[in-house]
């Protein structure tokens, strides 16, 4: 731990220097002073090329004694204008490589103006291009001449030759230098039709659109059969050429009418006409925001880990079990006992259809006319009776569908795995903020659902029914979808043995207190503090969604990204937050109060700005899922329990006891009652998932929630006794008088101190007016300006 928190020490240090360096550059006189380097130098090499070109016989005897002070050049740049020009012309490209310093030359032109450079990317791109390509070519056209192509040139060429021939090499400078010209000028087969469009109405023109009096009627028809235009041409070539001469004729006398007409008629009066210019108006200042999209790109989170690799499916179990078999003897066997057992109680059948589901298959009845439906969801028990099998629900009637459904469970149930939901179109293609793939559906219909919408999960079964395992699909689900950057889990596992897997993943996805070990939390009073860090957070949240005029967290990080949000205001993309809790009744117990208010509170508020719940127990009991859990808790799902009390306790309905285990399970979102067959993810394969995401490049350190610190563990009895001081306090207040920071954090980082000696420190300091009262997200303020007036306070109280 402590090898791991140097390290993301060493790893913070380093990102601090990084920053500084690009600061730095990013200085506005270091940027002038670049660009006028870059535009100096492309000025300097294209004096010295140009001087090099006339001189370049008399100082190429001299390049070789470069140090010698005795020798000098012709070239106006001396000695290292001609080195540099004899190795870009002589040894390189030859004349093509003008180019370089022109490109050079408006580069240093862009720095100094302050226009963003990636604007030359192209010209660079095809400027490089093009030294190479004259370079062949000059070579190719003045073999004999030494600087025309220069050596690069002469080389490639030569070596074409050999295989291409002289032909050939001509052939491939031509073919280059179109395909140069159809990327460049993006050329298409269309662009050339269109260069033709005068020869295609003259051939267009046919004697029909000519009246006897020589006038053009109607359009000119662009697409008209060709093969007709050009047998009518055939046919009467001669007539036509008349036909043509009389349109340009009759065109004439057309325009010399017009203008006779218009000059005879209305003599106009010789009148000026002042024409006003419109109004440009300027645009003084430039939408910051678009400006720095434009120029960075939108905001982009997930740039801290962009090599980050999503596990692939390929890491969970297929299963042998998992394609639902149809076995049609067992399917008239429950409809004929079905129907039978209907029979003797008088109820008659219209029709029966079966839906063939994972675990369960549902026959949908129409009753005949008649028959009351009360009667049918009373024989529950007896059609149980009659099938010889547990499980079996009666829904009367189907919600929407004017039919009774029977669910019956399959002799062979099937596994849903969670390859299988993952994989599903419905989950891959899902646009949902959080989306989470729980299962199949009697209709063997992937169910994916979104956690941001519920905004809470309370899930509840007895034991081994399948909660677990709905957890763990839970997580999967999101990890399959959403980066590291985008979601954070808090998991809370009092069990300490359900989500420890998790922990490979930790720097991920995790988020924890500062200072704690362990981002899963398994201790009650840890619970507590990370409750009320959440609703701190949730405060702050609340805070900067008001500053920025949104409504919720999906706005504001859409905002965000538009770069329209400034950091320097406190702002940052905030990733939604999961927080997970396992064996919830086990924290009421022995919390009561102090766990039921905070998760009340998050339950109320923390919708909209993305901090969901996810909560699950197997004491499904009032004094746990109370009225103010249940009334913030609209989804809830309920695995097998083994009473009806306990099903309404959960769902408000029964049903949940008659559910057949193993991932059997109903959903219920407040309108509607869904049952599913959960998927089903096992230990192994959340490893698999866990340990491929764990080895790769993560976040220095898990995701940290606001410092809390509860009152039992800082003893907030503010009058401590000068002599009870702990001795490191004096030097704890130089420290934050120094950084101008009340935080423990800090203290711990410079006195390498655990974090409840440095929450007792703060305490003190607080007593002694060194440090402000604890303020929430905030560091405390620090109430002592300088050292001296330190000195000062601290030798007062001595006295
Ligand atoms: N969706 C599922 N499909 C098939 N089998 C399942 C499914 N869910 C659970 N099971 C089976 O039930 C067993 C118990 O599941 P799980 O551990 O999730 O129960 P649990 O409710 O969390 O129990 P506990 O409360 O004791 O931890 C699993 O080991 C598995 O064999």
């Amino acid at each position: 731990m402590a090898k791991r928190k140097k390290s993301s020490v060493k790893a913070a240090g380093q990102e601090k220097n990084k920053k500084n360096f690009l600061s730095f550059f990013k200085r506005q006189e270091v940027h002038l002073a670049f660009g006028v380097l870059v535009f100096s130098f492309a000025i300097f090499l294209i004096l010295s090329f140009y001087s090099f070109i006339n001189h370049w016989k008399q100082d190429q005897s001299q390049l070789g004694n470069f140090t010698d002070k005795s020798t000098t050049v012709e070239n106006m740049l001396g000695k290292s204008g001609a080195s540099i020009s004899h190795f870009f012309i002589y040894d390189g490209f030859g004349l093509a490589i003008f180019i370089f310093p022109v490109l050079l030359f408006f580069t240093g032109l862009y720095i100094i103006l302050n226009i963003p450079v990636h604007k030359l990317r192209k010209y660079w791109f095809h400027g490089v291009l093009g030294v190479i390509w004259l370079s062949c070519a000059l070579a190719y056209l003045f073999p004999s001449s030494d600087l025309s192509g220069g050596k690069i040139g002469y080389e490639v060429n030569d070596y074409i030759q050999i295989y291409l021939g002289k032909t050939g090499d001509l052939l491939l400078l031509i073919f280059t230098l179109l395909l140069f010209f159809i990327t460049y000028f993006k050329i298409t087969p269309s662009k050339i039709k269109s260069w033709i469009p005068e020869k295609r109405v003259n051939e267009n023109l046919t004697t029909e659109d000519i009246t006897d009096e020589g006038f053009i009627i109607g359009t000119i028809h662009e697409n008209e059969d060709k093969s007709v235009d050009f047998n009518l041409k055939k046919k009467e070539k001669a007539e036509e050429l008349s036909t043509q001469e009389l349109v340009l004729n009759t065109l004439a006398e057309e325009k010399d009418n017009r203008l006779k007409t218009t000059t005879e008629e209305e003599p106009q009066p010789n009148l000026t006409m002042e024409v006003e210019k419109p109004i440009s108006e300027e645009q003084v200042v430039d939408n910051l925001s678009n400006k720095l999209v434009e120029e960075f790109g939108e905001f982009d989170p997930k740039l801290d880990l962009p090599k980050f690799q999503f596990p692939s499916i390929e890491l969970l179990n297929g299963y042998n079990n998992e394609n639902i078999q149809i076995n049609k003897e067992e399917l008239e066997e429950n409809k004929n006992t079905i129907v039978e057992t209907l029979s003797n109680y008088n109820i008659g059948i219209e029709s029966i259809k079966a839906t063939i589901g994972p675990t369960v298959t549902l026959y949908e009845i129409v009753p005949k006319a008649g028959v009351r439906i009360s009667k049918i969801k009373n024989l529950e028990d007896d059609i149980a009776l009659s099938l010889a099998a547990l499980g079996i629900r009666i829904i009367a009637p189907i919600p929407g569908k004017g039919t009774i459904g029977i669910e019956v469970p399959n002799k062979n149930p099937s596994v849903v795995s969670m390859k299988s939901v993952l994989a599903s179109q419905k989950f891959q293609s899902s646009k949902m903020e959080l989306p989470i793939a729980l299962g199949k559906t009697i209709s063997n219909e992937t169910y994916v659902v979104d956690l941001a919408k519920m905004p809470h999960l309370l899930m509840a079964g007895a034991t081994g029914q399948g909660k677990s395992v709905g957890l763990n699909a839970v997580l999967a689900s999101l990890i399959y979808k959403k980066h590291p950057a985008e979601v954070k889990f808090v998991l809370v596992d009092p069990k300490k043995v359900e989500l420890t897997l998790f922990n490979k993943i930790e720097r991920h996805y995790l988020a924890k207190l500062p200072d704690t070990e362990e981002a899963i939390i398994t201790d009650t009073k840890k619970v507590i503090n990370t409750l009320n860090s959440l609703c701190i957070e949730m405060d702050h949240r609340y805070d900067l969604l008001k500053m920025a005029f949104v409504r919720n967290i999906k706005e504001y990080n859409e905002k965000f990204k538009q770069r329209k949000l400034n950091p320097e205001n406190g702002h940052q993309y905030l990733p939604y937050i999961v927080l997970v809790i396992d064996e919830f009744a086990d924290l009421i117990m022995t919390a009561g109060k102090e766990i039921e208010a905070p998760i009340a509170r998050l339950a109320q508020l923390a919708r909209a700005i993305g901090i969901h719940l996810i909560v699950a127990t197997q004491r499904p009991s009032v004094n746990v899922i109370t009225g103010i859990i249940k009334a913030n808790f609209p989804t809830r799902i309920a695995f097998r329990v083994t009473s009806k009390i306990d099903s309404r306790t959960i769902l408000d309905s029964q049903g949940a006891d008659q559910l057949i285990g193993k991932g059997d399970m109903l959903i219920s979102t407040g309108s509607e009652l869904t049952r599913l067959q959960c998927a089903f993810i096992d230990t192994p394969e959340v490893e698999k998932i866990t340990e491929f995401i764990g080895s790769q490049k993560a976040y220095p350190d898990a995701h940290l929630l606001p410092e809390y610190s509860g009152d039992d563990e800082l003893g907030t009895n503010l009058d401590i006794d000068i002599s009870e001081r702990d001795p490191l306090f004096e030097e704890a207040a130089k420290v934050i008088v120094i950084a101008q920071q009340g935080s423990a954090s800090l203290l711990q980082r410079k006195l390498k101190l655990g974090y409840n000696r440095a929450g007792r420190l703060i305490d003190q300091l607080e007593a002694a007016n060194i440090v402000g009262p604890f303020e929430g997200s905030k560091a405390r303020q620090v109430l002592v300006n300088d050292m001296l007036s330190l000195e000062t306070l601290l030798a007062s109280e001595q006295q």
